[in-house]
């Protein structure tokens, strides 16, 4: 079995742009509402839901803290629908993605994410399952519900990716 250490970036809405949306006011359209008391930062996410009986879910995921080495030894994606992590404790977390390649992941990207960013997954575009890190936390989740199967999941059959280090 061969091991394969990741590198660890900051997230941003630059190098997440292959994979999908980062949900963060940084950067993003800002328009004042309700009599100049509110601002709103403005269509953040491309929601995305398809198939029969689709519907939008709006979830609460509550992930265990898991801390380095963290071995990445399988990605899923889901055929149906967009998949969103906001956090809701404002405690850094770690998103691994990797773009297609000819019907299964290709190398994976990390990224560590602020308390204050979240992210949306677009339809079909491989990443990990939720990784929390410090402390068991608690994320939004906007993803799909409805009729057919939303979930591939690849197993890497001959290397393992970790990842030893966060600091960026
Ligand atoms: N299975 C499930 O709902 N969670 C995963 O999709 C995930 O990305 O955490
Ligand atoms: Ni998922």
């Amino acid at each position: 079995m061969t091991i394969v250490l990741l590198e660890v970036r900051p997230l941003t809405r630059a190098v997440f742009a292959p994979f999908g949306d980062v949900i963060e006011t940084e950067g993003a359209q800002l328009r004042l509402i309700n009599n100049g008391t509110t601002e709103r930062y403005h269509d953040l996410a491309k929601v995305d839901v398809t198939g029969e009986g689709a519907r939008v879910l709006v979830n609460i995921f509550r992930g265990q803290a898991f801390e380095p080495p963290i071995d990445i030894v399988m990605l899923e994606r889901h055929p149906l629908g967009s998949q969103a992590f906001i956090p809701l404790q404002n405690r850094p977390y770690l998103v691994v993605v990797a773009e297609d390649a000819r019907g299964r992941p290709g190398k994976p990207a990390a990224f560590l994410c602020g308390g204050n960013q979240g992210v949306n997954y677009g339809r079909d575009v491989w990443h990990h399952p939720l990784i929390s890190l410090e402390e068991r936390s608690d994320f939004l989740v906007v993803d799909r519900g409805g009729e057919g199967n939303n979930l591939e999941e690849f197993f890497f059959d001959d290397v393992v990716y970790r990842i030893e280090k966060l600091a960026v």
